[in-house]
């Protein structure tokens, strides 16, 4: 718990703080943020993990609510301070509608900036993404960009869209007048590729691969670079943008910034490798082993699969077009604005964010689904 030398007087709250980023920003706070007075985790689904923040200094209080009722939201957020919005429907591969996922991810966070303005919450967080900007629809690389960095940024996929529209409506939000006359002060973080404890598909393609004999097979070219980045140096950036936005808001207000540490640029399964590997696995292959329109062929009759078995069961495999051409695209981002604009630097490094993941991991063995 964050030393309580200054005045612990601030309330914050955290939306979708029970997802895998959510809880580690949970966390972070409790430890990093020493005004804290109260933390609200507002959540869909809450953690039975809760119940062990509850012997604190903090009241941390567990919110069950939906972002797309206004007025939970509005009851969540009256009296904040602070508000850090994570929560969405983070949904590639086809589970959800377009329309839900539009509906959680854009109305949901404009039900979100309403609750801010209508109870005079001054300051707002939101969680974006890289694939705001891409990679788009012509699968244009995007190499060690920054945030000023030019791309057509274009998108079919609900999820990239539903994110876009979001960051919009957040960014548009600087500077409303919230209940009370003050002036409403937003950002946006972008994270490319999260990874670290939690990370549900980092999880699956293990049971995957133990499911293989403890083999993967490759299927993305190593020259491919995805941008990934550690949920912990995710999480702190939230926590020290959310403090820095009340002292500097002219600068950070309406700012977005990727979220970056030293991650090495590899591609997504040499990456995963980094970590699998030490966990007994071997990636097969130095090079993919089907050639790419046959990979593409599969992710397509995956999606027909998944059309055809909708009305019995839910079929949503890892390879689908819009994964596969992801995998294929290189994005990376490169950039220091976070650390010119309020002193960011990642916690954690690289061989720290490894053996934590690592041993997480590991200590999944056995726990196979
Ligand atoms: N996982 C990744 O690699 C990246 C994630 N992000 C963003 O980070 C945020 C968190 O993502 P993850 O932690 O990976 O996802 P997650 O699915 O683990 O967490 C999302 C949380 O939001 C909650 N939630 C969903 N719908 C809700 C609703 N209607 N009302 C209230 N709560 C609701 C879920 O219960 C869950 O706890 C999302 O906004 C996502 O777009 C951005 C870049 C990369
Ligand atoms: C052969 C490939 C299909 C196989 O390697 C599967 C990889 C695929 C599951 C991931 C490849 C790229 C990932 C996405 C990327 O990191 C950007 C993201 C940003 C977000 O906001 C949410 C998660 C994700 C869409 C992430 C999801 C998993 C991948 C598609």
């Amino acid at each position: 718990m964050a030393d309580s030398a200054q005045a612990q007087e601030l309330v914050y709250l955290v939306t979708g703080g029970c997802g895998f980023l959510g809880e580690h920003v949970v966390r972070m706070l409790l430890q990093r943020e020493p005004r804290l007075r109260e933390l609200r985790v507002f959540d869909l689904h809450l953690g039975p993990w809760l119940e062990e923040l509850q012997t604190g200094p903090v009241q941390v209080t567990a919110i069950q609510g939906d972002v797309t009722q206004a007025h939970e939201v509005t009851a969540a957020v009256a009296g904040a301070h602070v508000v850090i919005h994570t929560a969405g429907l983070v949904d590639v591969f086809g589970r959800a509608s377009s329309e839900t996922i539009h509906e959680v991810n854009v109305q949901g966070t404009q039900n979100v900036i309403e609750a801010c303005v209508q109870t005079g919450t001054q300051f707002l967080v939101y969680t974006s993404s890289m694939e705001v900007v891409g990679p788009n629809i012509k699968g244009h690389p995007f190499y060690r960009g920054n945030e000023d960095t030019p791309y057509e940024a274009a998108h079919r996929h609900p999820y990239p869209r539903s994110k876009a529209l979001a960051e919009q409506l957040v960014l548009e939000a600087n500077g409303r007048k919230v209940h009370g006359g003050l002036p409403l002060v937003t950002c946006a973080l972008r994270p490319t590729g999260i990874y670290g404890e939690g990370h549900q598909i980092m999880r699956d393609i293990y049971y995957q691969g133990q499911r293989l004999g403890g083999r993967l097979f490759r299927a993305i070219p190593a020259s491919v670079e995805h941008g990934r980045v550690y949920v912990g140096n995710v999480a702190w950036m939230h926590v020290l943008v959310a403090r820095e936005l009340q002292q500097q808001a002219a600068l950070l207000g309406g700012q977005v910034y990727f979220c970056y540490d030293s991650s090495p640029y590899k591609s997504y399964e040499d990456f995963n490798m980094e970590i699998l590997g030490p966990c007994g696995l071997r990636l097969v292959g130095a090079r993919p082993l089907l050639p790419y329109w046959l990979l593409m062929f599969l992710a397509l009759l995956n999606a027909l699969l998944q059309w055809l078995l909708r009305p019995l069961l839910l079929y949503a495999p890892l390879l689908n077009p819009y994964t596969l051409a992801m995998a294929n695209t290189t994005f990376t981002v490169s950039t220091n604005k976070a650390q010119r604009h309020f002193g960011y630097e990642p916690l954690f490094s690289w061989e720290d964010s490894r053996n934590r993941t690592i041993r997480w991991v590991r200590a999944m063995d056995g726990s196979a689904p």
